[in-house]
């Protein structure tokens, strides 16, 4: 693939899929079936979040794409070769930050830039403290460059990691829950550099348990919920595809309740002075109508536009609750 000049290597992955995973399965030693025949296809330029609760089998799928264990069935096809055989060619494109960076405390954060640069047998080092500069640039580390990494707030850490994972050019970002343990701000940081990084077309592939991380920064998602892969697709048709709750605003909660049941609304919770419910499959006007009719004063009536986690609730008949 080194031969391949970058426009055929992208037109390449526009068609096939940056990773394109077919019935991918991994089952540990000791029986448990981590991931259950995954058909994953991530589209070339996308951000691509990898959602799911803890343990359901993304960060044993991001090891497999990565090349670092082998599945126990299926085949991981990674810019265009297959893993984890390619390893050593694909890697190089692959700009990765899984389980946290690996940084040296009592180095600066420029310093542990240099040496991990330094540990590429490809990187040229007469160029070396120009791309160290550049990648601290772009993370925002430029003014705490000199300060040692073990001084580093969680949120600056995981920027330098990124920063390593930039140091070359790179057709594919792999962030394993990057802003897992930051606090709201690192988290805000974060999301607004990987935002920064898509904009110039490399496709980044992010896991999360977070649903509202997923819908601010994607632009694809995939669903995974205990190995098995539940829903993939841009992340506007996802929530599409789920109806959003229905809200009543009114005083008169207790009868607004009762009508909308009647009505053939579903999940219905009354709380101070509103009522949601899942919409009946009728015209809405037509409640609303039965409402008023009622005698329920009705100060607001209006469907919520649909998350990602009415998706994920509709599709799995679950809450998205995840521990921790
Ligand atoms: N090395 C291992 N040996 C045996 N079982 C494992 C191993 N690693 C993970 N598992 C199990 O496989 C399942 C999937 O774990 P995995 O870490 O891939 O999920 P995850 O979605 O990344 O969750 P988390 O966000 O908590 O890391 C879990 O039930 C986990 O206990």
């Amino acid at each position: 693939m080194d031969a391949r000049s970058a426009t055929e290597a992208e037109r390449q992955d526009a068609g096939a899929g940056v990773i394109a995973t077919r019935g991918l399965t991994k089952r540990y030693r000791g029986g448990q079936l981590a991931v259950d025949g995954l058909d994953l296809t991530v589209p070339a330029g996308s951000v691509f979040g990898f959602l799911g609760p803890n343990g359901s089998g993304k960060t044993t799928t991001i090891r497999m794409l990565m090349g670092l264990i082998a599945p126990t069935s299926g085949t991981a096809r990674v810019l265009g070769s297959a893993m984890p055989g390619a390893a050593r060619t694909v890697l190089p494109h692959i700009g990765a930050l899984i389980e946290g960076p690996a940084l040296y405390g009592h180095l600066s954060g420029r310093d542990n830039l240099l040496r991990y640069d330094a540990a590429d047998p490809t990187a040229d080092p007469r160029t070396r403290r120009a791309r160290a500069g550049s990648a601290l640039e772009r993370v925002g580390l430029t003014a705490a460059a000199g300060k040692k990494a073990k001084a580093y707030s969680l949120g600056m850490k995981q920027r330098l990691g990124l920063a390593c994972a930039l140091l070359q050019p790179r057709r594919l970002l792999v962030l394993d829950e990057p802003t897992n343990g930051l606090d709201p701000q690192g988290m805000r940081e974060i999301r607004s550099l990987v935002r920064e990084l898509a904009s110039d077309g490399t496709t980044v592939f992010l896991s999360s348990h977070l649903l509202d991380e997923i819908e601010q920064v994607c632009t694809h998602a995939a669903v995974m919920a205990r190995g098995r892969l539940i829903v993939q697709g841009a992340v506007a048709d996802l929530a599409a595809g789920a109806r959003g709750r229905l809200t009543v605003t009114t005083p008169d909660t207790g009868e607004a309740a009762r009508v909308l049941k009647e009505q053939g609304a579903g999940d219905v919770v009354a709380a101070d002075d509103q009522v949601t419910a899942d919409p009946p499959e009728r015209d809405l006007a037509e409640v609303n109508a039965a409402l008023v009719a009622a005698g329920v004063r009705v100060r607001g009536f209006g469907v919520e536009r649909a998350s990602l986690e009415d998706a994920f609730v509709a599709l799995t008949g679950e809450g998205f609750d995840v521990a921790g």
